[in-house]
């Protein structure tokens, strides 16, 4: 700090005072200023008079002036340090941050000169005090909001979360105490962090570690949250957070073996050999332990994550969320989520922002995530004012009014005391915190890096500074709580416990895998192989499928339904009478009802999903009357939820893959608005759905639901950039499905309930086919027996010793083919339709070639342009199991991927329908021709 301590009393140099730890407040210390929701200060409602101390001794009009004006000038003294005074606390444990003394801390400022500081002043109850003098004022002010930790929390509009927080720092003697026992744990638990990281120093030089070195004080914070979260009621914290400190965490908190992290720094793995996937670096790896702290036990989780900072934020929620709902935890009082983050990637990812978005909203809600910022002011080579535009990394919190502790590292007692009142807000309100703890990081990026090439004068001072460990070793000897022999001796206690674990490392041979525990036993990977068939009865018998659908086409008594949806509805309940012309939204809901009745939950999430975005589900109702909403599909089962997400989709995607891990026994469906839109979650697609399994052994059943199709509605409504998830593909990860029909989508989405294992089911879905008069199925097709086809048929009847143009294909496609091949009479072309693009259904598909005796062409067909769709991922396959090469049929490689242009479109799709059946080239010519008269939508 480079200002003067203002006004220095007994108090001030004894250092800052804080709360004690035995809060609450006694009755006599309560607070009696209250603020509105606009921050005025209001009377207090047990205010006492002024006291006749001040007053009485100056009755005259000047004198009750003066007594006047310094209550008003001292209430805004105290406001202003309430706003500000976190802009002069002591943070930053190098000294290196200017940080000036506000003018307006002050009592100059505010009208106070030094001949004021020492008469007496009312301030009506404020800080527990009716009157006081300016000097003893400001020292309690500056004590209570400018020592090691600052606290921000004035933006906060709830009136009972500002009190409960001033009541827990504001006053006199709010000195942070804990007990000797306290103490020791703490100065333990920093031996622990700083020993551990030494010891991978010494034993594994230069490797990558991510060491916690400088941000020690995290490790002692993260057993204060465990330790209050359970004494409040928290029985289970799902972890998220990123590399720096992370094998520490792991250690230390998450009590995962130190003989398994350096059987992993030697190379192994964690797991038995023959288990398979790739494995991922140990500083990404998560693990689960049950930890037990005053007779509390709480099982940790900390979630495996990627490099990609904060990528892990939304799937931790969506895994608490799921988690809430199984233990039945609906005030959100048991299960916890806890975020770490580095100061420059919760400044700079916006999925930070998204996941506060969160916080509020019914279907997302988790009751309050505890942030916790290791700042160590710096990211990789970046100083914080290249990194972020606002004063802390933290300001982003400040959007769902998040109250924000800013604490110096180097006191734990801080660190740790802030840690305990943030736990207590989430667990009283049930909304975000922040911890910003400031530290430093005592070595470069990683152990490797050297970081004087651009902070020459931060690590300068780094090198002189000495460890936290040691500092607070020092302070606790002065207060005579230790002695040197107690510090050395669990100095080496804890040595000699890394060292043995480091001797049996090489010894360590893992049993089994601990994927399929808990809610996941009885499921496990796949028996049948790749290619296999895989299936499930998923079919359900007529009469139950009319039941249900007596449900969803039912309107309760008095229920004002919309006049379309009236129409709709009835239209939909004759065809379930007729067992006929069943559609897409129908099948869904037939699907997703059948589940429910089986046990099962259904959740599904995405922009507008509970209307529908092409107005075709309809599962909520809206009363016109009164605007009160009914779901149909909760009547049919308690377990259905459908919501309306944010507008995210690199969130809300992450959140529902969480939740699917979490829960097996729900559908788990994410909904994107267009499929386009799905790119804004890629990082959710790459590093979690398509590669978690193999780099973490950890299954997951999410549905992703994709519309997609060529529709002449321009570049960013048409595709879902299919030939991305196929590109993806391997090692059995993921299912890709492209299906025509709504029987075959109730059966994929029945199967991935039905089946023993789980796996990401990535569906196009369809647009205009949702209304489609061909697009449609009977209830046979959905009868108890039937099941999900990987390839289907053609419906032409065409004899198969006609056949001698085969045409493969794949989606919404098939109806325009089919269309121009009836118009064109062609009885020797066969539609093969590819439902199931991954697994590759090879061998179905040469199952139906050798039918075909006098085959002479066969051909992909697709809509998608040629860099696209899924012609680059099938030619190679569909060679190998035909023995011939595929023609291509399909629009020329494009970097947009569709035209906005409705004429081009037609005449696009027009000149691909000719080619794949085959057409002269006059023929072609002919069609596009045709297509370009058109503004049609003719796809
Ligand atoms: C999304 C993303 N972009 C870039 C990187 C590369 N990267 C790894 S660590 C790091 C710096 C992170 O700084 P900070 O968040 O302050 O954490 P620290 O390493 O200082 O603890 C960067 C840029 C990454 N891992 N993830």
């Amino acid at each position: 700090m480079d200002y003067e301590p203002l006004l220095p009393t007994a108090e001030d140099s004894a250092g800052p005072s804080w709360a004690r730890e035995d809060w609450p407040l006694a009755a006599s210390d309560e607070l009696t200023l209250s603020l509105d929701a606009s921050g005025i200060v209001l009377p207090p409602k047990s205010a006492k008079a002024a006291p006749a101390t001040a007053l009485a001794a100056a009755p005259d009009a000047d004198a009750v002036r003066k007594a006047a004006q310094d209550s008003i000038a001292a209430q805004l003294l105290i406001r202003t340090y309430r706003v500000r005074g976190h802009l002069a606390a002591n943070l930053d444990p190098l000294g290196l941050t200017k940080r000036d003394l506000p003018a307006d801390l002050t009592p100059e400022y505010h009208g106070f000169g030094p001949n004021d500081l020492d008469r007496p002043v009312v301030i009506g109850g404020a800080l527990g005090l009716d009157t006081t003098t300016i000097r003893e004022l400001v020292a309690i002010l500056r004590a209570n909001y400018c020592g090691n930790v600052g606290l921000e929390y004035m933006h906060i509009n709830d009136v009972e979360e500002r009190r409960f927080l001033q009541e827990r720092i504001e006053g006199r003697d709010k000195e942070i105490q804990f007990s000797e026992l306290g103490k020791k744990a703490i100065l333990n638990k920093l031996i622990e962090a700083e020993q551990f990281e030494k010891f991978l120093g010494r034993k594994y030089v230069g490797t990558k570690r991510f060491g916690l070195d400088g941000g020690e004080a995290m490790i002692p914070a993260m057993e204060s949250i465990i330790k209050i979260g359970g004494g409040t009621g928290i029985r289970e914290i799902v972890f998220g957070m990123p590399h720096r400190g992370r094998l520490n965490m792991l250690g230390n908190v998450m009590q995962k073996p130190f003989r398994v992290i350096f059987h992993e720094f030697s190379g192994g793995s964690a797991n038995p050999d023959d288990v398979g996937g790739s494995g991922d670096v140990k500083y990404h790896l998560g693990t689960s332990t049950d930890r037990e702290f005053d007779g509390n036990k709480v099982h940790l989780s900390l979630a495996p994550n990627p490099s990609h900072l904060e990528a892990v934020d939304p799937v931790v929620l969506g895994k608490v969320r799921a988690q809430q709902t199984v233990r039945e935890d609906g005030d959100r009082n048991q299960v916890m989520p806890v975020l770490l983050h580095g100061d420059a990637a919760f400044a700079g990812q916006g999925i930070v922002a998204e996941c506060f978005g969160f916080s509020g909203i019914t279907g997302y809600n988790t009751g309050g995530t505890i942030h916790f910022v290791v700042n160590n002011q710096v990211g990789f080579t970046t100083s914080p004012q290249f990194a972020r535009s606002s004063p802390y990394p933290s300001d982003v919190a400040k959007i769902v009014q998040a109250p924000i502790f800013h604490v110096n590292g180097d006191d734990p007692e801080a660190v740790t005391f802030a840690t305990k009142v943030a736990t207590e807000f989430r667990q009283r309100f049930k909304r975000d915190v922040v911890i910003d703890m400031w530290c430093y990081r005592r070595f470069g990026h990683n152990e490797s890096d050297e970081p004087s090439f651009t902070q020459p004068l931060m690590y300068a001072a780094i090198a002189k500074h000495p460890p936290v460990s040691e500092i607070y070793a020092k302070r606790l000897r002065s207060e005579g709580v230790i002695d040197d022999s107690w510090y050395q001796a669990n100095i080496d206690q804890f040595v000699a416990r890394l060292e043995g674990d480091f001797e049996a490392a090489p010894g360590y041979k893992a049993n089994k895998a601990d994927w399929f525990e808990g809610r996941w036993s009885g499921l496990g990977k796949p028996k049948e192989e790749l290619s296999g068939r895989r299936a499930a009865i998923t079919g359900v018998a007529a009469g139950e499928l009319r039941t249900i659908g007596k449900t969803l086409t039912t309107v309760p008594e008095g229920f004002a339904v919309h006049r379309t949806l009236a129409r709709i509805l009835d239209a939909k309940a004759a065809t379930l009478d007729a067992g006929e012309n069943i559609d897409w939204a129908t099948a869904e809901a037939l699907a997703f009802g059948t589940l429910l009745t089986d046990g099962y939950g259904v959740r599904l999430s995405g922009q507008d999903s509970g209307r529908g975005t092409f107005s075709q589900r309809h599962s909520v109702w809206v009363s016109q009357q009164d605007g009160s909403r009914y779901t149909p599909l909760k009547s049919v089962g308690p377990g259905f939820e459908v919501l309306d997400s944010p507008l995210s989709e690199f969130g809300v995607l992450g959140f529902e893959y969480g939740y699917a891990l979490a829960d097996p026994k729900t559908l788990v469906l994410w909904e994107a608005q267009f499929g386009d839109f799905v790119n804004g979650a890629q990082t959710i697609i790459d590093q979690f759905i398509a590669s978690g399994e193999a780099k973490w052994l950890r299954a997951n059943g999410l549905v992703m639901l994709l519309p997609h199709g060529y529709e002449g509605q321009g570049p960013e409504h048409s595709s879902a950039r299919l030939e991305r998830f196929l590109q993806l593909c391997a090692e059995d990860n993921m299912q890709v499905v492209n299906a025509t029909t709504p029987s075959n989508y109730f059966h994929v989405l029945r199967r991935q309930m039905l089946r023993d294992f789980r796996k990401p089911l990535i569906m196009m879905t369809p647009k205009s086919l949702l209304r489609h008069k061909r697009a449609v199925s009977t209830l046979a097709d959905m009868d108890a027996g039937t099941s999900f086809h990987r390839c289907l048929d053609d419906i032409g009847g065409i004899p198969d010793e006609r056949v001698r143009r085969l045409v493969l294909c794949s989606g919404k496609v098939y109806y325009d083919l089919l269309e121009a091949r009836d118009k064109a009479s062609r009885d020797d072309v066969y539609l093969l339709r590819v439902e199931q693009l991954y697994p590759f259904p090879a061998d179905v598909i040469a199952d139906y070639a050798k039918r075909f005796t006098a085959l002479e062409e066969v051909v992909w067909c697709q809509e998608e342009p040629r860099n696209a769709g899924a012609w680059h991922f099938v030619a190679r396959p569909l060679e190998d199991t035909l023995g011939r090469r595929a023609v291509y049929a399909g629009r020329a490689s494009a970097a947009a991927t569709a035209t906005g242009l409705m004429k081009r479109h037609n005449a696009e799709q027009a000149k691909l329908i000719a080619e794949a059946l085959g057409a002269a080239p006059s023929e072609v010519r002919a069609a596009i021709r045709g297509g370009l008269k058109s503004t049609q939508n003719a796809g």
